[in-house]
């Protein structure tokens, strides 16, 4: 768990995050609570329970990535979830608990990587043993029940040393072995009939127990061979059951559910009641209430609590007010923040301040192949100038405009990234009207271009 405090949490998201000072404030708040809580003795403890947020603000202006940022930092359990995606029409079958069975199976993942980088070094230590026992047969480390003789296991072990060190060094990395490694799991996923969630997962727990533990001789470098066989032994290493029950506990003590697009469940103002659409949107909300209210979802790895998990919902509530949603639901989400819209100097920010802003990525990309880019200032700020007036113009889809905007102004560098090698390509004002100036005038072709 995450012992930042909730400055030091506002700190971190500043590196990715231009702006929107409120909404990192009160996430930093809701993660620090969670800490909090875990210092508060029981039974008081079981009975605070996490104040959701509500999210409100335009699309594109980094809700979503404030939210992400923050599971990061924390190693949190994260997903995101349309709200709108129940009330589709013909939307049968996957019901909302499905968001937490989802959210286990990213926590397990999450769970088990944590846990492999833990025994790595261990596991790399006997993957290159089973290296050399495939290298050396004949130097094999006198083991158990070996006929081996005291003078040729010396002579062994010394060989097995010189061979260790080159292995280690990489001299052996391109040398082809050939040797038997584990089939992977079988991955295919189970679809069972609507209403019957519980049945299908039982039936894709049985199947998940087919197919592991099998092997298959393969050929491949070294270098692979030491990837695969770290990983083998790792998850050799890890204790299946534990696993899973660290990852429920990940999820009930540290789960984040973005729930996005909240604002289209909500009863549009003004629209007379009664209508289908109405009535299906009601109703996601009222299935969507126990997740938020907590209760226990039975999932493959066992049952999960979800009265610790944080939920942060998020719309943009031009048609509808968090008023109009069910009361009981409004209730649970008493943390409101509103979200500014992004002005032509944040997308300048974005572009060029953030950790990894798209300028460094494009920088970066593009420095493989030798390719120096040079942003000058007004570049920069023509850029932010184009992006948001082609926001104004067509519609406004916040900062990924500028996505569209640098992909389409480095398109013939990108394309003849070979012809430029060893050279500066400068990017200023000048170079910003040429590329893209005729697009940004017509409205037609920027709704197409960019
Ligand atoms: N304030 C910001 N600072 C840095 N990057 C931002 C900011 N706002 C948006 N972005 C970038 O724009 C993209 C879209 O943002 P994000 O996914 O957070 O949108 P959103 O507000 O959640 O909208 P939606 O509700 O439509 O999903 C992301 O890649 C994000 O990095």
């Amino acid at each position: 768990m995450s012992t930042m405090t909730p400055a030091e949490i506002v700190s971190e998201l500043d590196k990715f995050i231009i702006g929107q000072q409120k909404a990192k404030k009160a996430v930093a708040v809701a993660l620090r609570n969670r800490w909090r809580r875990q210092q508060v003795a029981e039974p008081l403890r079981q009975e605070i329970t996490p104040k959701n947020i509500m999210m409100i603000g335009p699309t594109g202006v980094g809700k979503t990535e404030i939210a992400r940022r923050l599971a990061k930092l924390a190693d949190a359990p994260f997903i995101k979830i349309e709200a709108t995606k129940f009330t589709e029409v013909g939307y049968v079958g996957r019901d909302v608990d499905s968001i937490v069975r989802d959210l286990v199976e990213i926590s397990l993942k999450q769970t088990r990587e944590t846990e492999m980088r833990k025994v790595r070094t261990q596991a790399q230590d006997q993957a290159e043993d089973r290296i050399l026992d495939i290298l050396l047969p004949s130097a094999r480390p006198v083991g158990f029940g070996s006929q081996a003789s005291s003078s040729e296991s010396a002579e062994g072990s010394a060989t097995r040393q010189t061979f260790r060190k080159r292995l280690r060094e990489g001299q052996l990395d391109d040398k082809e072995i050939e040797l038997d490694v584990e089939l992977p799991q079988l991955g295919m996923d189970i679809m069972g009939p609507p209403g019957m969630e519980d049945m299908t997962e039982q039936i894709r727990s049985m199947f998940a127990n087919l197919g592991g533990g099998k092997k298959t001789r393969r050929k491949m470098k070294v270098k692979e061979a030491l990837k695969v066989l770290t990983d083998e032994e790792a998850s050799k290493m890890l204790n299946d059951e534990e696993v899973k029950s660290k990852a429920v506990q990940n999820v009930e003590q540290n789960g984040i559910v973005f729930l996005d697009e909240i604002d289209k469940i909500a009863s549009r103002s003004g629209e007379l009641g009664g209508g289908g659409g109405e009535v299906s949107r009601q109703g996601v909300q009222r299935d969507l209430l126990p997740l938020v209210e907590g209760t226990t979802i039975n999932t493959r790895y066992g049952m999960v609590k979800t009265d610790h998990i944080l939920f942060i919902a998020s719309g943009a509530f031009h048609l509808s007010k968090p008023s109009d949603l069910i009361p009981e639901l409004q209730g649970r989400f008493p943390i409101r923040v509103e979200l500014d819209s992004l002005s032509v100097q944040d997308f300048e920010s974005i572009l060029v301040a953030t950790d990894a802003s798209l300028v460094k990525q494009y920088q970066a990309l593009l420095a493989t192949e030798s390719v120096e880019l040079e942003f000058a200032d007004d570049g920069i700020r023509r850029m932010a100038e184009i992006a948001y007036s082609v926001n104004e113009r067509t519609e406004n889809i916040g900062a990924r405009r500028l996505y569209t905007v640098i992909e389409k102004l480095l398109e013939d560098v990108s394309f003849a990234a070979g012809n430029h090698a060893g050279k500066v390509v400068r990017i200023d004002a000048a170079y910003v009207d040429q590329a893209l100036g005729d697009i940004a005038q017509s409205e037609d072709l920027s709704r197409y271009v960019l």
